[in-house]
Order: structure tokens, then sequence, then C-alpha cells
């Protein structure tokens, strides 16, 4: 049938891969109703509970990354490429893409390197300013690579970049409700500011850190907050808070699910450098301090956080200061309104909108060249 399409997306282990994979398929989709979408990611990993959640197919991979601490628990690890790699083989087989899609995360290295060598059409989605080492690879071999930074002919082939930026979920953007209706959601009131404190998809230690340190002028601050704690640190924090004593002006949970709404309550937000997380700032226009992860892959985070601090459109705390500085310039930056209209102004300049549907419009090429 000439308008049959059957694409795979792969990829996940974060936020950051899993919520762009679903963005290109909900654009897909919109175009394409009857598309064919299968998901394979790697099995325990976030993507297996939220692919289908977002009404998705997703097949697990038995995939996971190198351990560079531990060398000999890498036998493992080279087992479970082997035996994704064949899998991956038989997911191919069965499923018949007319292309693939590949995100960046564990699942993505065997499922997009097996697609070249079948002979299907590829393009990676690359979110960050400085590039994986997985896509870096697969870049040699994939027909079309979408970025969201210039520059990026320093890692992958130039004649093979498209600049799309990050998809970003489209109900983050088109939230329906009112500032006061977001505050009242989070339980807080509209006569105070807000501020957002974000760690990624998963939490960041050094940002709750930063929180605990100073509760005390959190307190006294008459400035209230939204505070995601991440999941694997939530418990031990509602532990210290219990002890220390309710805050009444701080809203505390593990995940956030409608951003949209933590976005439109927020006047300031301090988070992680991650790309999602930035592309939706840039698109919404949001004051940021950014307080890059320093434990990430060639310090990607510092090099997003940067294309931004150096056009004056955010603000930034090295992780190792952040338990010092961070409350107290969030506190400093959220009462000063001429500051935080700049940094509005400034970021929403680099936002890059319609990404998912320029990718998907992409992906669509190269399955109809392919067949
Ligand atoms: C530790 C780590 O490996 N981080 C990487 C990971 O980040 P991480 O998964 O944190 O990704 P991003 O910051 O890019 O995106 C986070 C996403 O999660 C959403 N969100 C966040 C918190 C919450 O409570 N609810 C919620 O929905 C945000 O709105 C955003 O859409 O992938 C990114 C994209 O490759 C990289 O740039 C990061 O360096």
């Amino acid at each position: 049938m000439e308008d049959e399409l059957r694409i795979i997306i792969s990829g996940g282990g974060t936020g950051g891969h899993i919520f762009p994979a679903v963005s290109i398929a909900n654009a897909i989709r919109a175009k394409y109703p009857e598309a064919k979408i299968l998901f394979v990611g790697a099995l325990r990993r976030m993507e297996m509970q939220r692919v289908p959640a977002a009404g998705y197919e997703i097949v697990g991979l038995p995939i996971s990354g190198f351990n560079r601490k531990n060398m000999l628990k890498n036998v493992v690890v080279l087992y479970r490429i082997w035996k994704s790699q064949q899998m991956a083989k038989k997911i191919i087989r069965k499923f018949n893409p007319m292309a693939a899609v590949g995100v960046g995360g564990y699942a993505s290295g065997p499922m997009l390197n097996q697609c070249t060598k079948m002979g299907i059409p590829c393009l990676i989605q690359e979110q960050n300013s400085y590039a994986g080492v997985t896509n870096k690879i697969l870049s040699k071999k994939v027909d079309r690579i979408c970025v969201a930074y210039d520059g990026m002919e320093r890692f992958f082939p130039a004649d093979k970049i498209v600049k799309t930026g990050n998809p970003v979920r489209q109900a983050l953007l088109d939230t329906k409700l009112t500032k006061a209706e977001a505050l009242k959601s989070f339980g807080l009131s509209e006569d105070k500011k807000t501020i957002l404190i974000v760690g990624g998809s998963l939490g960041a230690r050094t940002v709750n850190e930063s929180v605990l340190q100073n509760l005390d002028m959190i307190k006294e601050s008459g400035v209230q907050f939204i505070w995601q704690t991440g999941k694997y640190y939530n418990a031990s924090i509602m532990a210290e808070l219990k002890q220390r004593g309710t805050v009444p002006s701080l809203h505390v949970t593990d995940f956030i699910s409608d951003m949209g709404a933590a976005y439109k309550a927020a006047d300031l937000v301090i988070s992680r450098a991650g790309a999602s997380s930035i592309s939706e700032f840039c698109l919404i226009g949001k004051p940021v301090i950014l307080v890059p992860s320093p434990n990430v892959a060639e310090d990607h985070q510092t090099k997003n956080a940067m294309a931004l601090v150096n056009k004056n459109a955010a603000l930034y705390v090295k992780d190792a200061d952040a338990p010092a500085e961070v409350v107290k310039l969030a506190l400093q930056t959220v009462k000063d309104d001429a500051r935080l209209k700049e940094l509005s102004e400034n970021i929403l300049k680099l936002a890059l909108p319609d990404s998912a549907d320029i990718i998907a419009n992409e992906v669509v090429k190269l399955a109809r060249r392919g067949h």
C-alpha cells in the first residue's frame, strides 16, 4: 500500500531521550494516523513504562551501559550487546521497518547499527550541543542527523545534518491553565513569587543538597518553591523534612507529570542543563539558572548551558558552587523584574519551534525513499 508507513524509534534511558522520541512519534501519527510505530528500548529503563503510557508499543533489549569502575563486569555488558544485536535482527525481520529513528540512550546503538547493516534508511537525533559516542559512531552509517545546535559538523558529516531543534511535548507548550490555576494545582498562593527547582528527569543530588542546606533562607524569603527531588532521592528528603519541620512555602514531589503547569506557575527555574529542559525553557521564554551536571559524558551539560549563558539568555552556577550560591542567586533574581524580563526575552530568541514536525517529515521522506 502506498500510504503504508512502518517506523522503528529506538533509544531511552532518561526523559531527555524518551520525551523527544514520543514527540516525533506523535508528529508522525498526526500526519499519518495509520502509521505503525514500534519503539525499541532497554529493559528495566524508564522508557518501558513511559512509552506504553504515551500509547505506543515497546520491545525491550537486554542492553546496559559499560561499567567504568569494574572492568570485569563488562564481559556481561559485551554479551548483552551481542544478544541485543541478535534480537534487533529478529525485530527488523518481523516488523520490516521502512525507516528507523535513533534518539540516543542504550538501545539505539545496537538497534540502529543493525538497521544500517540491513539497509533500512536511518535518522538519528542528537539533543545535545556535544555529540555522544553512540551517535558519533552511528553518524557514519545513517542517512540523516537532526541536531539542535550550530557547529555540530565538528562531530558529524556536514552533508547529513539538519538543524531541527529538540522536539518538545506539545501539551507542555499548550497548557490551558492560567498562572493562578497552575499555582493552585501545586497548593501555592497567587501573591508570592515562585521558583521551580528541577534536577532533570531523574532528579539531581547537588540541586537537592542546595535546597536542604538553605532551608532557613527559603523559609524566611517570602518566596514559594516547587521542588522536584527525583525518584531516588525522594524518600530520604521527605524523612529529613519531617524531622526539620514542614516548610509551607515548599511543594515537594518526586516527579512532576504536568511540567506545563509547573512552568506556568514559576517566575524562575533552577535546573540541570539537560537538552530537552533547555529547549523547553527557550520555547516558553522561561528565566532559568542552570546548574549543569558534571557527571555526564564529555561534560555536555556545561556545553549546553554555555550556548545560552554566552548570549545572556540564562544564568549559570557551577555544580560545586551550587550549595553555597544557587538559592541566594535565585532569591535575588526572582525579585528583580527587569532581570527576569531580560532573561525571558533573550532565551526566547533561541527557540526552535516545530521541531517534531520537521523531524517527522524527514523520517517520512526517508521511508518513502527506501521503498
Ligand atoms: C543525567 C543525564 O544523563 N542527563 C541527560 C539526560 O537528561 P534528562 O533526562 O534529565 O533530560 P532533559 O533535561 O533533556 O529532559 C528532561 C525532561 O523531563 C521532563 N521532566 C523533568 C522533571 C519532571 O519532574 N518531570 C518531567 O516531565 C522535562 O520537562 C524534560 O522534558 O538526557 C539529556 C538529553 O540527551 C541530556 O542532555 C542530559 O545530560
